[in-house]
């Protein structure tokens, strides 16, 4: 599902080849993973703070593309632009996709990666997977040649998904990780 979601972001892009990004996650040397989460429901704690109970904290996936399925059970947000949090509908049919840091930067910020973070459900435990579909070590992320507009440059300076790694793994979580590699340093957060 993966490779056909990057198949049908690089038609709506017009990025050329097709497969340019989702040969990325074919390759033998692939860097993708598979997590399994589990938020045990807990009452006595909500009570005790009387707020909101982070589960998992705020953060942008890494890699190039997350699909992630869950229970039936809520906790899922993403934040918006002007920083308000919105809750994603649980549903157990359903797939959630989730742009990476890394898509952001091939595509030169025409997609972004988005901040999640899961609150803590008090009634009911909540089960999600995500696979992360990540390039090979080795790969430059660099934005495609194909989607440049003549003039245009890219907004990060040269990187491999393996320096992105170490350097995001050195980083805390809710940090915006990209901002190292940026050309101009933004105002991203
Ligand atoms: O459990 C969830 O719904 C999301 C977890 C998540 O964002 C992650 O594992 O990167
Ligand atoms: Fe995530």
């Amino acid at each position: 599902m993966a490779y056909r979601v990057l198949e049908l972001i690089a038609d709506g892009l017009k990025i050329e080849p097709r497969d340019a990004l989702s040969k990325l996650l074919r390759d033998e040397n692939s860097d993708s993973c598979f997590r399994l989460n589990h938020y045990p429901p807990c009452p006595e704690l909500e009570a005790l703070s009387g707020r909101n109970l982070v589960g998992f904290g705020e953060h942008t996936d890494p890699q190039i593309i997350s699909v992630l399925r869950s229970n039936n059970t809520s906790g899922l947000q993403i934040c918006l632009k002007d920083g308000t949090w919105v809750s994603v509908p649980p549903d157990e049919s359903s797939f959630f996709i989730n742009v990476g840091d890394a898509l952001q930067v091939m595509t030169n910020e025409r997609l972004r990666s988005v901040k999640h973070r899961v609150l803590a459900n008090t009634q009911k435990s909540r089960v999600s997977m995500i696979y992360f579909g990540g390039p090979p070590l080795n790969e430059n992320i660099v934005p495609l040649t194909s989607l440049m507009g003549k003039q245009e440059e890219s907004l990060y300076k040269e990187f491999t998904w393996s320096e992105y790694k170490t350097s995001a793994y050195k980083s805390r979580l809710a940090d915006y990780r990209l901002g190292l590699f940026e050309k101009i340093p933004s105002t991203n957060q």
